[in-house]
């Protein structure tokens, strides 16, 4: 209970500390003139609530704003005018205000909770009527009456008076004035027979220090000095400290609820409160004040060289340990890790703290300023922090990646196998983790592929050649090799021959069906007709990989749906290989669809020369086709860049599998079809979802993969794509594929029973593989399906290569004038929408020339 005296200081500056002592004063609003700071001058340093006294009988809505300010400074309530403080109320929801009325009948009639007497002084008898409502006798104009005040405080008001009308100074207090005491006195019941108060001396964290008593003489004393002074039981009036120096500043007075219990609220000075030179009666204080005392005695008397004195000499270090230890403590999950770093924020934070001579008690102080906030802010982090957080998190999730990843490394004598990961038992940040892809086009490698890029655009061919020498190290005389193709070129095996054969009519019959052919008319209205056609894109150029193997099967599932769209140019480009020389088989597919050249090189150098051409490479309209990270970030890098005027198919970037598997698949299956885009590379990715199955089937499928993997000529690229992909176990069809839309793989092997069924829970993949008999190899050369798929997860949003990619599509229109007569108006009348006045005289014209609408001159 704060004590029932409200002392009014007419001038805000004029607060006198010792009146203060009481917990509470009230200073007038002026409207326009009362500034945060005037209230937060005493409300968040001092130990006492500010209160407003509103005069005016009105109020706008600046005011409002006004006082919405100083209520989120603190002030503790604003004493207006009844009908003043319900208009007050209505804007503002939860604004603490006192009405103040006339009389007590004007009192009892209102609904408010706080209420304010400002006439008639009210009989003690009266006052009972207001039973359930905080009552205040307000005298800040008039002469308080002494002689009520006691009979006021006892029935539970609180009585404001002006400050000028009372004095600390009891034993000789000024005509007029009355002595702070004798309002003090009456809130006050003792039922010891020495008619002493028992008194609670705290610490301003509210800590206690002892138990003391006192009378109203060392009360009065007390509030004089401000200082601790209290009443010994055997040796009378006692100021703490006099003798053993160990003094008290008093910085608050309070009462318990029913009166019968004091609280000092002091500053102590020297070794502590108890004579046994501990810090309290009750031993050593502990816990964040403690700490506050042992730092600042540190912050006086750290020795040279220790951690401490750095700490505070070294702004970088304490400010590193502060974000260090807030990072740890937002990692933390367990209860005790989570203690465990948060003791560690509260150290390094408060040894900021008492570095910058900030005490725990203006930390308190702040928090309860900032508990009477009456808006409050939505509690969302500002963006630039959000955007931090997020920003960590997905490098926490790349490092989580990397980590598992990291731990581990397949060696040369381990066993070929995929790590194992239970995504039940797993946190949703492990199975993230797992499928994280390995490798991203970042910002890391356009640093290194845009100034490859610019070098081929400024210096084509020279630039080519020297690119070439440098990352495929081989000097060429020429960069490219033009049509027709020498038949020394292109020797290769008659089986060699048949196979490319049987797989471009395969590829031919699929995606000469896709060819859209027929035009498709529509008509939407009597009289309008459109239409759409598609055309070849003119110029295309067709990427073919040959870093770790040259895929002849690429230049195939580009260039003939290339030739099924009917481009006319399609150039070819592919890395050489160390002798000079291209693979025979792509100049054999080159031949065979009739392309115009082979640009003889790779990575983003060969992507750059057909988007912007060279002397002697034709610049190409679209480039399609996979490659590695140097090729896809070239690629989306050129069709960024309006110069260059070049399309792209996608990014196809590093190979990934992703197989579900349940218990009716042949691990033996399972495993070549991992291994298959395993072998791709080492920034390749395999995944195999498990349904349902038990630890002997997923041991089956380890053995499988191992055994398998060590007889394979590539088995180092394997080894280490196995050391980064992953088996996760899954209880349903239904989890495994939801994560399998949520990885949104190249390809997609549904080893599983009744595999045709779970088609149409496809969303996102590049392309699917149904059942035990359909190995993705088929896809890759023979079946007729493109090879070329959208990687990293671009399968939610691309398709793979197709006929379309190598068309566009344009559409017609033909309306007669009753195709006219039908959207005429809608037209115009949007034209008129978007203030487009051409727009709607174009339709409007001919209207009226139709004898539509009638003529205007
Ligand atoms: N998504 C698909 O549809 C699909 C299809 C086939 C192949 N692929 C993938 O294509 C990729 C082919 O990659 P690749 O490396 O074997 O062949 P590539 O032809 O894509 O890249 C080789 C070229 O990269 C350049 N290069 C190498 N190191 C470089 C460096 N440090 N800086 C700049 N340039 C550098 C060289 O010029 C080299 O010619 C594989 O990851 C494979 O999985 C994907
Ligand atoms: N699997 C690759 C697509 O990611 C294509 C390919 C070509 N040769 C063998 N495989």
């Amino acid at each position: 209970m704060t004590f029932p005296v409200l002392p009014y200081f007419p001038a805000d500056t004029a607060i006198c500390p010792k009146l203060s002592l009481v917990g509470q004063v009230i200073i007038p609003f002026v409207p326009g003139t009362t500034t945060t700071e005037s209230v937060t001058k005493y409300s968040t340093a001092a130990h006492y609530d500010v209160n407003l006294d509103y005069t005016s009988t009105t109020v706008d809505e600046k005011t409002i704003d006004q006082l919405l300010q100083l209520y989120n400074k603190g002030v503790h309530n604003v004493f207006a005018p009844a009908a003043v403080a319900s208009t007050i109320a209505s804007k503002i929801p939860n604004a603490r205000l006192v009405f103040k009325v006339n009389t007590v009948a004007e009192a009892a009639a209102l609904k408010a909770h706080q209420v304010a007497l400002t006439s008639a002084p009210p009989s003690a008898d009266a006052l009972k009527q207001l039973s359930g409502k905080s009552v205040f006798v307000f005298f800040a104009e008039a002469a308080p009456v002494p002689t009520s005040i006691p009979s006021w405080i006892k029935s539970g008001a609180t009585v404001v008076i002006k400050a000028s009308d009372v004095t600390t100074n009891y034993d000789s207090p000024a005509p007029g004035k009355t002595p702070l005491i004798d309002y003090i006195i009456p809130a006050l019941t003792t039922d010891r027979a020495d008619g002493l108060y028992a008194t609670v001396v705290t610490n301003p964290y509210d800590q206690a220090l002892g138990l003391v008593y006192s009378s109203k003489q060392s009360i009065a004393e007390a509030l004089k000095n401000k200082a601790g002074v209290y009443q010994s039981r055997t040796r009378g009036l006692w100021f703490k400290g006099a003798t053993s120096g160990n003094t008290q500043s008093l910085v608050g007075i309070d009462a318990d609820c029913d009166g019968d219990c004091l609280k000092f609220i002091v500053e102590q000075t020297g070794a502590g409160f108890c004579h046994k030179s501990t810090t309290s009666c009750f031993g050593n204080i502990k816990g964040l004040s403690g700490l506050e005392t042992v730092l600042q005695d540190r912050l006086r008397n750290a020795p040279v060289g220790s951690y401490t004195k750095r700490l505070f000499d070294d702004e970088k270090l304490l400010s590193s340990k502060i974000r260090e230890e807030a990072d740890e403590l937002i990692d933390a999950r367990s209860k005790d890790e989570i203690a465990w770093e948060a003791a560690d924020v509260l150290y390094f934070v408060l040894a900021r703290c008492v570095k910058s001579g900030v005490t725990l008690e203006d930390i308190t102080k702040n928090l309860e300023t900032k508990s009477l906030r009456v808006t409050r802010r939505k509690g969302d982090a500002k963006p630039k922090y959000a955007a931090e957080t997020e920003r960590r998190d997905a490098e926490k999730k790349a490092a989580a990646a990397a980590a598992l990843r990291a731990e581990r490394i397949i060696g040369p004598n381990d066993r070929i196998i995929m790590q194992r990961v239970n995504a039940d038992t797993s946190s949703a940040q492990e199975v993230a983790a797992c499928l994280q892809r390995p490798i991203h086009t970042s910002a890391d490698i356009m640093s290194l592929v845009v100034p490859i890029v610019e070098r081929v655009k400024q210096e084509g061919d020279k630039a080519l050649l020297d690119l070439t020498a440098k990352f495929d190290h081989v000097v060429l005389d020429s960069p490219v090799m033009k049509a027709p193709f020498p038949a020394s070129a292109m020797q290769i095996t008659d089986d060699v021959k048949k196979a490319i054969d049987l797989s471009f009519n395969n590829i031919w019959k699929f995606h000469e069906a896709q060819m859209k052919k027929d035009t498709l008319v529509v008509e939407t209205c009597p009289g309008v007709i459109c239409s759409r056609f598609a055309r070849p894109i003119e110029k295309v150029g067709c990427y073919i990989p040959g870093g770790t193997a040259v895929l002849p099967s690429t230049s195939l599932m580009l260039s003939v749906p290339a030739r099924v769209a009917g481009c006319k140019d399609i150039v070819f480009a592919s890395p050489p290989g160390k002798d000079g020389k291209l693979t025979p088989e792509v100049v054999y597919v080159a031949h065979k669809v009739g392309a115009k050249c082979i640009v003889l090189a790779g990575g983003a150098q060969a992507i750059a020369s057909m988007a912007y051409g060279t002397e002697s490479i034709p610049k190409c309209d679209k480039i399609m086709g996979p490659g590695n990270q140097f090729v896809t970030a070239a690629k989306m890098f050129v069709s960024n860049d309006s110069g260059a005027l070049c399309g792209i198919d996608m990014p196809a970037g590093p190979s990934e599998v992703l197989v579900i598997a349940d218990k009716y698949a042949d691990p033996e299956f399972v495993a070549s079809d991992l291994l298959s885009q395993a072998e791709h590379g080492v920034d390749s990715q395999v995944l195999c979802i498990a349904v349902d199955l038990s630890e002997k089937e997923l041991d089956a499928l380890d053995d499988a993969v191992d055994e398998q993997a060590n007889k394979l000529p590539r088995v180092e690229i394997v080894r280490k794509c196995i050391s980064h992909s992953t088996t996760l176990q899954v209880k349903s069809y239904d989890e495994a594929l939801a994560l399998a839309n949520q990885y949104a793989p190249e390809h997609l092997i549904l080893q599983i029973k009744d595999a045709e069924k779970y088609v149409d829970q496809v969303d996102n993949a590049g392309s699917v593989f149904v059942g035990a008999y359909s190995p993705e190899s088929c896809g890759d050369y023979s079946s007729g399906t493109n090879h070329t798929l959208p990687t990293y997860g671009y399968a939610r949003m691309y398709s793979g290569v197709n006929t379309a990619t190598f068309q566009k599509f344009v559409t017609s229109q033909t309306l007669t004038p009753e195709g006219l007569k039908s959207i005429g108006k809608a037209v115009m009348d949007l034209a008129a929408v978007e203030g487009l006045d051409a727009h709607r005289n174009a339709v409007k014209i001919r209207m009226e020339k139709l004898g539509y609408l009638p003529r205007h001159r």
